[in-house]
């Protein structure tokens, strides 16, 4: 039988792109869904020196360059610690990326995850 597209993807990038969808949620005003543009945000290329932003997550998921849910993780962490370092605390922006470190590092611990089986071993 023919699989479909979807069900022809590695079992890691399907896991991959569910996780990022959930995160995606966390981010309503969708402050991180693109690069951030350094005329919106004078010296950002300056002083982040690792930019990532959802965009770019799905494409390395795409791109299959992630090797391990780890590495996924650690994207979106420094997605969220570069938010916290370029914007000072107080601002629109640090408060969402505190709030969307939080809330999606609880999404991503192994009692949230076991369910998900051997795929991640
Ligand atoms: C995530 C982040 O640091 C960010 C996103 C944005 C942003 C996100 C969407 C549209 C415009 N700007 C931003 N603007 C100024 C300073 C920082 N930022």
């Amino acid at each position: 039988c023919v699989l479909k597209a979807s069900q022809k993807r590695r079992p890691l990038s399907r896991l991959l792109e569910q996780l990022l969808r959930n995160l995606e949620k966390r981010d309503p005003n969708q402050f991180f869904a693109w690069p951030v543009n350094d005329n919106f945000a004078p010296g950002y290329s300056t002083i982040i020196k690792r930019p990532m932003d959802f965009s770019t997550m799905k494409q390395k998921i795409d791109d299959n360059e992630y090797k391990s849910l780890n590495c996924f993780i650690s994207d979106f962490k420094l997605m969220c610690n570069n938010a916290m370092k370029y914007n000072k605390p107080g601002t629109v922006y640090h408060k969402a990326a505190k709030r969307l470190l939080h809330a999606g590092l609880k999404q991503l611990t192994p009692q949230k995850l076991r369910p998900l089986g051997d795929i991640l071993t």
